[in-house]
């Protein structure tokens, strides 16, 4: 028996660094939102834990250390469970790009492996938070706010979201969520209001590392159609919202060709 669960491309709608935290991580005010496409992960009962990693982008990953089988790993232990599981990953999403591509793989597993070996759903909630600080959102994979280190969310009900035609772009750099952070400058701007009037803390010092985030804001915004243009996570990627599936389609179709585009609907 072979099922398989996806792992939705996660976008920060706004993100706004409060602070410090006594553990050294920041203190955020995000909203999370979940496209519909993403990465994708299948399982097969086995004797042991292996990964496979497929797809456009599974030159860049390591097979023995991955997100992927942490997941596993630490949701065997958590049940004090030894069963096994065959995982292969399609990876889709450009690694370290601000989308969360290794922690939605990271959240897919643990819906995926509650489902194969049929334990309770808790024990993935108690796990997430361990394998990164956007995992417990993209183990929920629903529009969430999130505050603490991003990992303490509350379900929001925005009927302006699910449906919105979005556009993602990618100068195919990737960023290191750590050295953005580390050059965040410790201003605290104020609270996450409206996330349409909201920002990206992250996009000044993500911008200071890569400057062509600046050129995909520029070249986002001035496309018809478009409501909002702003950076997700700690980059590079960068989104739009559109008006109009057609004014998102034209956008995709005049997407400079040596950027990554994924062109998709908001969950
Ligand atoms: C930028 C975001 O993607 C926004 O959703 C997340 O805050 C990052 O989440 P993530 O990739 O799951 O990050 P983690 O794997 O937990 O942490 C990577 C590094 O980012 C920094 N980090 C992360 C989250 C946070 N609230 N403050 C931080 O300072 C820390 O230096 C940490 O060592
Ligand atoms: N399954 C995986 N997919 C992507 N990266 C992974 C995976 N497993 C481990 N990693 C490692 O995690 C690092 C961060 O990659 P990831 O794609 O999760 O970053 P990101 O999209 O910037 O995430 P975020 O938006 O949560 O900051 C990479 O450098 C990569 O080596």
């Amino acid at each position: 028996m072979r099922i398989s669960e996806p792992a939705p491309a996660k976008v920060n709608l706004a993100l706004h660094v409060r602070g410090k935290l006594p553990d050294g991580r920041h203190a955020l005010e995000t909203l999370f939102a979940f496209c519909v496409d993403g990465d994708k992960i299948e399982a097969e009962p086995a004797d042991g834990i292996s990964l496979a990693v497929k797809g456009p982008f599974s030159a860049e990953l390591s097979t023995s250390n991955n997100l992927v089988l942490d997941a596993a790993q630490h949701l065997a232990d958590a049940a004090g469970i030894d069963n096994g599981a065959s995982l292969t990953l399609t990876k889709n999403l450009p690694v370290a790009s601000g989308i969360g591509g290794g922690s939605a793989d990271a959240g897919a597993t643990l819906r995926l492996l509650t489902r194969l070996w049929n334990i309770d759903p808790a024990l993935a909630s108690a796990v997430a938070p361990r394998l990164g600080s956007d995992v417990p959102a993209c183990l929920l994979s629903m529009t969430a706010r999130g505050v603490g280190a991003g990992d303490r969310l509350d379900l929001v009900q925005d009927p302006s979201i699910p449906g919105s035609p979005i556009l993602l772009v990618n100068p195919l750099i990737a960023l290191s969520t750590r050295d953005v952070f580390a050059r965040w400058d410790g201003v605290d701007r104020g609270a996450l209001g409206d996330w349409r009037n909201g920002r990206n803390d992250l996009e000044p010092p993500a911008r200071a590392l890569v400057p062509e985030i600046g050129e995909l804001l520029n070249w986002l915004s001035s496309r018809d159609g478009v409501t909002v243009a702003r950076m997700s996570g700690s980059g590079a990627t960068c989104f739009a919202l559109f008006e109009s599936e057609a004014a998102r389609a034209r956008a995709a179709d005049e997407c400079p060709s040596n950027w990554w585009r994924l062109a998709s609907i908001l969950r």
